[in-house]
């Protein structure tokens, strides 16, 4: 099993080491906390937390259809890792580094922070077909979002605490722009977007426009990890589809959790810990299999 207290012996300043180096990542660039977090969770949803995501190479899961063009933050693992090779050389997981890097970025964001259990192994190929059938997609429906998580152990409140990692971090045009202009060819944009939020994301998101431009998740509230994201559901302002269905997709269950969060912050931070742990846990590489990778990109 999985315990706080893995590399007390063999790496004592690891926890110091990755509060800094991702402290300086946040200084020069405050959504990095977003895209690292976003890394752990893409990583433990394919084959387990075991840094799968990490690996370069034409089967890479970087090129999987949901993290395509959108997942980054691996010059800053790289940082993170190298500084804690340094330190104690060959015996830190990258998987243990990513686990240990969402938790400090949710703390820096304002959000709240909790033991990670460390021991993970890494694993040895990328899965990029298991990567593109595991990875929930942003039009996928309720239904389906509950059973991805279902099949590595999350029940549906996991799917609406988790989903509140949306409240930092930002998406590109391409991922919701279809909600704007031709809503599942209904020729219209999705009714149930707040109306000033639509007609401004119209003219930032044009027909046959940049789909790389990005735009807050959380609106107005997009650098700080708070329960805002949940009073933007209520408002009609979820910014992909997935988001949004949580409190409109006709899943009474999800809709109270998302009221629940939206007037408990505690308990939304207490829930969020929880599920993140449970995240954290999802098939680990322990023992003798799998390996202590040198370099987070490449097998040994
Ligand atoms: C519930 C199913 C989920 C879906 C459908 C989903 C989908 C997406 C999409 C489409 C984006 C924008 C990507 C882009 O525009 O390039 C995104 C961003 C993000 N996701 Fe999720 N996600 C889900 C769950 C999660 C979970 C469980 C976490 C973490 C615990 C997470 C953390 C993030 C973060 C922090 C960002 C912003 C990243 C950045 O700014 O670089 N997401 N997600
Ligand atoms: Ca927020």
């Amino acid at each position: 099993d999985l315990n706080a207290d893995f590399y007390k012996q063999t790496c004592p300043d690891l926890l110091k080491i990755v509060r800094k180096e991702v402290k300086d990542a946040l200084k020069i660039e405050m959504r990095m906390a977003a895209s690292l977090l976003r890394l752990h969770f893409v990583d433990c949803f394919v084959n387990g937390c075991d840094a799968s995501i990490l690996l370069d190479g034409s089967n890479s899961e970087k090129f999987a259809t949901p993290n395509l063009n959108s997942v980054r933050g691996f010059q800053v693992v790289d940082a993170v890792k190298s500084a804690v090779e340094s330190a104690c050389s060959g015996v830190v997981s990258c998987a243990d580094i990513l686990a240990l890097i969402a938790r400090d970025s949710v703390l820096l964001s304002g959000g709240p922070t909790w033991k990670v259990l460390l021991g993970r192994r890494d694993g040895l190929v990328p899965n990029q077909r298991g990567a593109n059938l595991a990875i929930p997609s942003q039009y996928d429906t309720l239904d389906t979002i509950i059973s991805k998580f279902a099949n590595v152990g999350l029940n549906v409140t996991d799917v609406v605490s988790l989903s509140g990692a949306h409240t930092i971090g930002r998406a590109r045009c391409a991922t919701f722009s279809k909600r704007l202009w031709n809503f599942f060819n209904t020729g219209g944009p999705d009714s149930t977007m707040e109306k000033d939020m639509l007609s401004d994301l119209q003219h930032v998101c044009l027909v046959n426009g940049d789909g790389n431009k990005t735009t807050a998740l959380d609106r107005n509230s997009n650098d700080l990890f708070d329960n805002h994201y949940y009073q933007n559901l209520l408002d009609g302002k979820g910014l992909l589809y997935s988001d949004q269905i949580l409190f409109n997709g006709g899943d009474d269950e999800t809709k109270s959790v998302v009221d629940n969060y939206r007037r408990k912050p505690k308990l939304f931070f207490d829930d969020f810990i929880k599920s993140m742990i449970k995240m954290g846990n999802i098939g680990p590489v322990t023992g003798s299999s799998g390996q202590i990778r040198k370099n987070c990109r490449v097998i040994n």
